[in-house]
C-alpha cells in the first residue's frame, strides 16, 4: 500500500475493505459520514470568534437569543450528519444525557456511534487545538433484528469490541486519525479539495519517552503510584530514572494524544481523591476507549493504571475513569507502580530482609 500521496480517506477505506470480501461497505460509509462531520467542524472551528460559537455576526435575535455554544453545535453536527444514513442503531455523546434514537423516518442499521463532539472545549476561546473523538461499536443483535430503540445498556461494551475509532484534531492543520483495527492512519484535510488525504500510514508510538503530561495542580490528590512516577521523572538525571524528562499540559486530550502518537510520551489523568464521586476526570466510552484503541493499534498502551483500558466493562454511559496512555514501556512502568506496595510500607516481618525465610 502506498504510504502517502493522493490517497483520500475514501480510497484508503476501499483498500481496507478488500481485506474482507464479505463486507457490505456500511462501515466505510459510516466512517465517511463521521469524517464529514469532522470536516464541517474543522471549518466552523477555524473561523474562531468570527464563527458560530459567537452570537451570529454580533446579532441577537428578537427573543434575545444568542447562538448555541460550540459544544452543543458540534453535537448537532455529529447527530445530523449521521442519523439519516441507515448504518446506525443509535448514538451516544458527551453532550446528551440519554442515547439519541434514529428518527422513525430514517432506516436503522447495525452500528452504534459514540462521540465527544468537541474535546478540550475550554481551549476554544484561547485558540488552542481542540478535536472530536469517536468510537464505533456493533449494535446488539436485538437492536439490529427488531429495529428497537437503543438503551444505555446497548452501549456498555468493553473497548476491545470497538470496530473502529479515532479522532479529528482542529489545529494549525485539521487531521483525522483512524483505526479500523489494522494499524493507525493519519489524514490531513486538504482545504482546496475539502478531502482528508492520507499523510501517514502505520503510525507507531515510540516505546520509550522522556516526556510526560499531567495536570500537576492535582498533585495533592494523586495516589502514591502516580506521585512516585512523577517524582521520579522530576528527579531527572541524578534520580532513579537516570534521565531528564520534559513536561507538557495542553488541557486538550486530543492534542496531547496527537503529540504522543507523533513523537511518544505518556499522558496521565489518573484516578485521584479530589472528588470521591468521580473516579477520574475523563470519560470511558467516548474519550478513554477510542484513544486507547488508537494507542494500542499504534503499538502504544492504554490503561487505568490497574488494568488495560480496553478490558474495562463499562457500567454507565458517562462513566469516568483514570486514564494513562502512550509509550508502552512507560505505561507498563506506571502499571507496575500500581501493583507494588508503596515504598514506605514495611514488608511483613516473615519476609523481611532478616526473616526466617531468607537464606
Ligand atoms: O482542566 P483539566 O483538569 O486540566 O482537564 C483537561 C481535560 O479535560 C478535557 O478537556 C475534557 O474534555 P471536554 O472538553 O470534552 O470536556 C480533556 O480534553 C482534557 O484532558
Ligand atoms: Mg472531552
Ligand atoms: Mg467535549
Amino acid at each position: 500500500m502506498p504510504l502517502t500521496g493522493r490517497w483520500t480517506l475514501t480510497r484508503y477505506l476501499i483498500e481496507q475493505r478488500r481485506r474482507y470480501p464479505q463486507a457490505s461497505g456500511e462501515l466505510n460509509a459510516l466512517i465517511l459520514d463521521v469524517s464529514l462531520a469532522c470536516k464541517a467542524l474543522a471549518r466552523i472551528v477555524s473561523r474562531g470568534p468570527l464563527g458560530a460559537a459567537m452570537p451570529a455576526g454580533g446579532e441577537i435575535n428578537v427573543q434575545g437569543e444568542v447562538q448555541k455554544p460550540l459544544d452543543v453545535l458540534s453535537n448537532e453536527v455529529f447527530v445530523r450528519m449521521n442519523e439519516w444514513n441507515g448504518h446506525l442503531g443509535g448514538m451516544a455523546s458527551e453532550e446528551m444525557e440519554q442515547p439519541s434514537q434514529i428518527p422513525a423516518s430514517y432506516p436503522r442499521g447495525k452500528y452504534l456511534l459514540v462521540f465527544d463532539p468537541l474535546d478540550g472545549s475550554s481551549n476554544i476561546d484561547v485558540n488552542v487545538s481542540v478535536g472530536s473523538i469517536f468510537s464505533i461499536l456493533r449494535a446488539p443483535a436485538s437492536v439490529v433484528e427488531s429495529g428497537r430503540d437503543v438503551t444505555e445498556a446497548d452501549f456498555l461494551q468493553p473497548g476491545a469490541t470497538q470496530v473502529a475509532a479515532g479522532y479529528a484534531i482542529y489545529g494549525p492543520a485539521a487531521q483525522l486519525v483512524l483505526t479500523v483495527g489494522d494499524g493507525v492512519a493519519v489524514f490531513t484535510l486538504d482545504p482546496d479539495l475539502a478531502e482528508f488525504v492520507l499523510t501517514q500510514a502505520n503510525v507507531r508510538v515510540p516505546v520509550d519517552t522522556q516526556e510526560f503530561a499531567i495536570n500537576s495542580s492535582n498533585a495533592r490528590f494523586w495516589e502514591p503510584p502516580v506521585k512516585r512516577y512523577v517524582d521520579e521523572c522530576l528527579a531527572g538525571k541524578p534520580g532513579p530514572r537516570g534521565k531528564d524528562f520534559n513536561m507538557r499540559w495542553i488541557a486538550s486530550m486530543v492534542a496531547e494524544a496527537h503529540r504522543i502518537l507523533m513523537r511518544g510520551g505518556v499522558f496521565l489523568y489518573p484516578r485521584d481523591t479530589k472528588d470521591p464521586s468521580k473516579p477520574g476526570r475523563l470519560r470511558l466510552l467516548y474519550e478513554a476507549n477510542p484513544i486507547g484503541f488508537v494507542m494500542e493499534q499504534a503499538g502504544g498502551r492504554a490503561s487505568t493504571g490497574r488494568q488495560p483500558m480496553l478490558g474495562v466493562l463499562p457500567t454507565g454511559l458517562h462513566q469516568r475513569i483514570g486514564l494513562v496512555f502512550g509509550s508502552k514501556n512507560e505505561v507498563e512502568r506506571i502499571e507496575r507502580y500500581h501493583r507494588e506496595p508503596p515504598a514506605n510500607e514495611a514488608p511483613a516481618p516473615l519476609f523481611a530482609t532478616r526473616s526466617l525465610f531468607r537464606d
